[in-house]
């Protein structure tokens, strides 16, 4: 394949907290490629949003340590950029569109002036007009019927629905190149979710855009993206093509994911997987998923298993395949 837009290679992260650091991330390696949609999924604290907030450094740089990694977007590391750089990949190259769409919308001003704003930011040579004309059209592609009327209206005007799809148009508005996607519409209904996961894979399709889709739900992986990597505890335990994956899962912690559809109120992850995402003080030794995984033996307590690739990027990390 040809290269990727974004490389996460040997990502590590801890966060400072009262008790040390909690080493969340551990070795994440992550890749997308021009026009793909990638999944990144994972149960709830995996350190799924951790990792993708780092690509566009909008965690608490002071909260934050990173013992090693680099994160190469479009030939260049992003931990080493300046900010002013950043600004510019934000503004400019890569979109997000957060899990709470209120959260991501201002309360203070209009739909228009906030989608103005964006516009204005990515290409300051656009009359007024353009700009008015480019945010209208936006908000037809995301089917929400008298654009007009919208762009006056303050975000608390709008049902959950509404901003969600608007936060999508501000997304697709100027031309990016990677639209990372956070969980959009667990806030909502499942409807009315299924709609905007819909809607968010049609655009992306249209316009060529890479997507990387966080879940925590394989089922909302498999109906949206190319590939899939599966994340516990801060590792990549799994990645093959969506396709592959269902139909030949390897990890333990993939197969519980499977089975823990239809139990997500249930105790544990599966018949076989039960408890939680470690302490990440103190994260387990060797495998991070050992204390839970049914197949366990001594070597996964002491040793950590590399991702390794089975070939046609089915890769996967665990000593007891
Ligand atoms: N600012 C912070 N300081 C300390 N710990 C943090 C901070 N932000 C996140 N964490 C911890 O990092 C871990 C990973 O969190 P993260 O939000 O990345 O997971 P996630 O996979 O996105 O989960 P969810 O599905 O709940 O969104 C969790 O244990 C979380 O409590
Ligand atoms: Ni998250």
């Amino acid at each position: 394949m040809s290269n990727p837009i974004l490389a996460i290679n040997n990502l590590r992260l801890w966060y400072r907290t009262y008790g040390g650091y909690s080493k969340v991330l551990d070795g994440v390696n992550f890749r997308v490629h021009k026009g793909e949609k990638v999944g990144l999924v994972g149960e709830a604290g995996c350190g799924k949003t951790t990792t993708m907030r780092s690509v566009l450094r909008i965690l608490p740089e002071k909260q934050i340590h990173i013992p090693e990694g680099e994160i190469i977007f479009q030939g260049q590391d992003i931990l080493k950029l300046r900010t002013t750089d950043i600004q510019e990949i934000r503004t400019k190259k890569v979109a997000m569109i957060f899990q709470e769409p209120a959260a991501a919308l201002n309360p203070v001003f209009t739909i228009g002036t906030q989608m103005f704003d964006i516009i204005r930011y990515s290409d300051n040579t656009k009359t007024r007009e353009q700009i008015k004309n480019m945010a209208l059209e936006a908000i037809k592609e995301v089917y929400i019927p008298d654009p007009e009327r919208i762009l006056d209206c303050y975000p608390n005007q709008l049902s959950g629905g509404m901003k969600q799809r608007i936060c999508i148009a501000m997304a697709i508005m100027t031309r990016r190149e990677l639209l990372i996607a956070d969980e959009p519409g667990t806030a909502l209904d499942v409807t009315i979710q299924d709609q905007v996961h819909r809607l968010l894979s049609g655009l992306v399709d249209k316009k060529g855009v890479s997507l990387v889709m966080i879940t925590h739900s394989l089922g909302v992986a498999r109906e949206i993206t190319d590939r899939i990597y599966v994340m516990y505890a801060g590792n990549i335990v799994e990645v093959a093509n969506t396709k592959d994956l269902f139909a030949r899962p390897l990890h333990p912690y993939t197969l519980g994911l499977m089975d823990s559809v239809p139990r997500l109120t249930g105790g544990g992850l599966s018949e076989g997987i039960y408890g939680r995402i470690p302490n990440y003080l103190q994260p387990p030794t060797g495998c991070r998923f050992h204390p839970r995984c049914p197949r366990a033996v001594e070597r996964c307590r002491e040793e950590r298993p590399v991702l390794y690739d089975l070939g046609d990027g089915h890769g996967v990390a665990c000593f007891r395949i």
